[in-house]
């Protein structure tokens, strides 16, 4: 049961879904996470790029006192009871006047786990474009502009990256298009599957063994303190507990997907993040380092489709940049 169950779960990850997630492996010391409040104790932000077929880029100027006139992608912070996906719909209708629909997440980005912007290449359709006539607290308009000679002054030059990203993705595309699941979580979190690859190229994914298998979550503390070194620090908490780091090389590749629901005070996100763990001496690696104490266990991917899926994943870093 233990197999079936892990290789369903690791395929439904790959697969860009996941499960909802109310208890974790590895939580900061101290008090249990505070109840995950959106405004509260976490923002959220969504920002859309659309990319034309003529190569020109969805811009809005901005209203607010503090960057009046200067021009920005749509954006906005979420509010309270609505999706990922609802949001973006919301804030790009407000801010440029056209209906969207999500293609796939480009990047996420966090600065801890209390501000997390999520980045999507979008297409509009429907709506009007906003005119200046149409100006309001929102924004003064919308227009589009060749990405190669945007508009200034710009809001933040943070933007021109995103761009680029949305560009290469539609060159080529690095990853499958994934797109949040609508699913509830109590905690702002990440799921791991950590891999080991051995020179023949076999693939082991760390599982927590307290209760059913599983992969591996691990939660981020909200207050000040715990939010030192960004979510990543979360994950080398709860490899240390089991793995000896110091021997080893971590590497956090990006995300598989991540879950969150928004409605009914579930203000929490998954993230589901593919790591890679190897020895830092480049010698022969056949064996996955050894796991200290009892919640933690390498499990063997026998399955060759899932195995080749998490061998491309892995090569090709075909994953959701995460951008700290
Ligand atoms: C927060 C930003 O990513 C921009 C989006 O937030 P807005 O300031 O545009 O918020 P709304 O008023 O909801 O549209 C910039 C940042 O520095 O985080
Ligand atoms: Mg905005």
């Amino acid at each position: 049961m233990a197999s079936e169950g892990l290789a369903g779960a690791l395929a439904s990850v790959l697969a860009g879904q996941g499960s909802s997630v109310h208890s974790c492996d590895s939580a900061p010391a101290g008090e249990p996470p505070a109840p995950v409040r959106l405004r509260k104790n976490v923002c959220y932000v969504v920002l859309a790029v659309f990319l034309s077929e003529q190569d020109e880029v969805l811009l809005i100027q901005e209203a607010k006192r503090e960057c009046r006139g200067s021009w920005y992608l749509p954006a906005g912070r979420m509010e309270p009871g609505e999706t990922i996906v609802e949001a973006l719909q919301r804030e790009v209708k407000e801010e440029a006047g056209l209906h969207c629909e999500p293609e796939t997440l480009l990047s996420v980005e966090e600065r801890g786990p209390s501000w997390v912007r999520f980045v999507f290449l979008a297409r509009p359709t429907g709506g009007i474009l906003k005119t200046s006539k149409e100006a309001d607290a929102e924004s003064l308009q919308a227009a589009w502009y060749p990405r190669t000679s945007l508009p200034t002054p710009l809001r933040a030059h943070d933007i021109l990256h995103l761009v680029e990203l949305a560009a290469q993705y539609r060159q080529q595309a690095r990853h499958p298009l994934i797109l949040p699941q609508e699913l509830p979580c109590d905690l702002v979190c990440q799921r791991l599957v950590a891999t080991f690859t051995s020179s023949a190229q076999t693939v082991w994914v760390l599982v927590g063994t307290v209760g059913m298998p599983h992969l591996p979550v691990t939660a981020c503390g909200l207050d000040p303190m715990e939010q030192r070194g960004g979510m990543k620090m979360a994950v080398l908490r709860l490899l240390q507990e089991c793995l000896t780091l110091h021997h080893l090389v971590v590497e956090i590749k990006g995300l598989l997907g991540l879950q969150h629901l928004g409605r009914d005070h579930s203000d929490g996100i998954c993230l589901n993040v593919l790591v890679t763990v190897a020895f830092r001496s480049p010698g022969i690696q056949d064996e996955p380092p050894k796991v200290r104490g009892e919640n933690f266990s390498w499990w063997k991917v026998m399955e060759e489709d899932l195995q080749s899926q998490l061998l491309q994943r892995l090569q090709g870093s075909s994953v959701v940049p995460v951008n700290r």
